[in-house]
């Protein structure tokens, strides 16, 4: 098994328990205070942005161990949008990466940013789950959806008004995209083998231009092992307009501070 098979192994026992604990029906009578008001959107936001950062809160990975062991939501995300980011995403899973849906719901409650639920998305109930949690978008990964799932789980993200971020590694992934994917992320590492290099990215650009094309298709976006401005500018000119970074900023003793410095040198970077 590698760690893809042995997250999502682990993801699908625990949605399962989940369920059982709290089924759909009663976790939307909960009456979440989110339901009410459809999220803000996140494409738009990226679109809309002269930087398009996606600053992740994250405190530890597969590949790193622990980045940041007792990060604070509250400590980092206020800060991660008075900075200057334009989306937030929160990593959800407990065992691999540190989080919980209660660090997406204190995000929720802080800030206005558009929040993407980052997850391992292996059942619709998670979709639930992100909207009742305050998400503007979920994740959906191809490497571990088939071409059914990723349009049923993205037509139902559509229903609950949350935007669908479909994230590839490969070109033969993009088989996965469908009419209701509105951001498309090109993951920079492996999932299988952790290697990450944003020559991915770079290797990739053309064929999205052909595939999503530009205006109205889904947003390109670059994943995983960002770290200096000069490579977002160029990620940009190629066509990307967001990039998620998580390792950058969650290092850093201080995540917000060195978002900001980010930005900061980024704009400073622009042609
Ligand atoms: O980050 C990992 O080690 C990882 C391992 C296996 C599956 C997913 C993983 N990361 C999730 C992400 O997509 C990244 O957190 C995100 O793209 C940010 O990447 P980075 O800037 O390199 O922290």
């Amino acid at each position: 098994m590698d760690i893809l098979e042995t997250i999502t192994a682990n993801t699908r026992r625990e949605v399962a328990w989940q369920k059982q604990v709290l089924p759909v029906d009663a976790l939307l009578r909960l009456g979440s205070p989110w339901l009410a008001e459809a999220p803000c959107s996140m494409r738009r936001a990226l679109a809309e942005s002269e930087t398009g950062i996606i600053a992740e809160f994250k405190r530890r990975s597969p590949s790193k161990g622990w980045l940041h062991e007792d990060a604070k939501v509250e400590a980092v995300v206020p800060a991660y949008e008075t900075g200057g980011a334009s989306a937030c995403s929160v990593l959800t899973d407990g065992e691999f990466f540190g989080g919980t849906l209660e660090d997406l719901k204190q995000a929720r409650r802080l800030v206005r940013l558009p929040l993407l639920r980052k997850d391992f998305v292996v059942d619709e109930y998670q979709l639930y789950q992100a909207r009742a949690a305050g998400a503007a978008a979920v994740l959906l990964i191809a490497a571990v959806l088939s071409p059914d799932e990723c349009r049923r789980f993205a037509r139902t993200a559509h229903e609950l008004e949350l935007e669908v971020l479909l994230e590839v590694h490969t070109p033969s992934e993009l088989s996965r995209l469908n009419g209701y994917v509105d951001m498309l992320g090109v993951n920079n590492r492996d999932l299988g083998t952790f290697h990450t290099d944003v020559e991915n990215s770079f290797r990739m650009a053309d064929l999205l231009r052909r595939e999503v094309g530009g205006g109205s298709g889904p947003l390109p976006v670059s994943e995983s092992g960002i770290s200096d401005p000069e490579t977002v500018v160029r990620l940009r000119e190629a066509g990307f307009r967001g990039f998620l970074m998580g390792e950058a900023f969650m290092k850093s003793g201080d995540p917000g501070r060195a978002l900001a410095e980010f930005i900061a040198r980024l704009k400073e970077a622009r042609p």
